[in-house]
């Protein structure tokens, strides 16, 4: 193999990011960690160091420009360049209807979902324009960015916001051969799946994994999502079997949202 090609994966200290970098690792790239999350992040770092992962982490929070400044620089610094970038990080901000969203709540998801995407875009396009050498930019959308969830209205905003920053950044950045394309899972078994389900026994009257156990049966393949079925995802669009793939939001569900 030639020379390493560099990915950076936001919000991959644990759940799908740590999934996605798991498999580019495998892959043969270099991994570049970041999170808000320091402790778990440098656990991370540490477990992969132990597996002969060529990796570095970056404590970064992806809705502060100059974090995700910070964390492309950084790339840089430690393996000299960046070919693909994953707008991973996200959260589910607050379960309840459209009548009882809390302003501060609203914000806080906006900012995380919507304006982290589009600094962690600035930032990596703006390195690999730089580099002249192409790069891939992928975007963390999901089910709810193809179809809206009731009690999920503001996160389910956040993620049509994703589709559509993922439609005009690859139409910008295409003339640089930059490819942009989203990830859209369903039902994952993360830690915002157990907040999730713990925030929707109060809208719901479920009980402790019920909701979870609710929206799976709505999978046609039968079983919730691990973090490698959608890592497998990524991993295609990270690879040049893609090249010719830009602007798409592609469902990896189960059998979920049909299109
Ligand atoms: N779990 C699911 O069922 C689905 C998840 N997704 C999306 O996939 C992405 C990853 O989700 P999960 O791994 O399930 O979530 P998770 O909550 O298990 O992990 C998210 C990671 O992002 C980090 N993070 C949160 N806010 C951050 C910030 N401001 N800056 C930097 N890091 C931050 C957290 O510390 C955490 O390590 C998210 O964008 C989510 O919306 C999409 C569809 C389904
Ligand atoms: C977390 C998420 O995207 C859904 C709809 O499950």
């Amino acid at each position: 193999m030639g020379i390493q090609k560099v990915a950076v994966i936001t919000g991959s200290a644990q759940g799908i990011g740590r999934g996605i970098a798991e498999r580019l690792a495998k892959d043969g790239f270099s991994i570049v960690l970041s999170d808000l999350n320091e402790e778990v992040l440098k656990e991370t770092e540490k477990e992969f160091k132990n597996k002969g992962v060529n990796v570095t982490s970056f404590v970064g929070n992806v809705t502060k420009p100059e974090d995700q400044e910070g964390l492309v620089k950084h790339a840089v610094d430690t393996f000299g360049n960046v070919d693909v970038f994953i707008n991973n990080a996200g959260v589910e901000g607050q379960v309840a209807p459209l009548t009882a969203v809390d302003p501060k709540a609203v914000d806080f998801t906006l900012d995380v979902n919507i304006k982290g995407v589009i600094y962690g875009i600035k930032a990596a396009a703006n390195q690999m324009k730089k580099q002249g050498t192409g790069g891939k930019i992928i975007n963390a959308c999901s089910i709810a960015g193809q179809e809206g969830f009731e009690m999920l209205g503001v996160y389910s905003a956040t993620k049509f916001a994703v589709k559509g920053l993922t439609h005009v950044a690859a139409k910008e950045l295409a003339p640089f051969k930059i490819t942009v394309n989203s990830y859209c899972p369903g039902i994952v078994g993360t830690g915002m799946w157990e907040r999730l389900d713990e925030k929707m026994m109060e809208h719901m009257g479920t009980k402790k994994g019920e909701a979870f156990a609710k929206f799976t049966q709505g999978i046609a393949l039968g079983r919730p999502q691990t973090p490698e079925d959608a890592a497998n995802l990524v991993s295609f669009l990270a690879s040049s079997d893609s090249d010719y793939i830009t602007g798409q939001n592609i469902l990896t569900d189960g059998g979920m949202v049909f299109n």
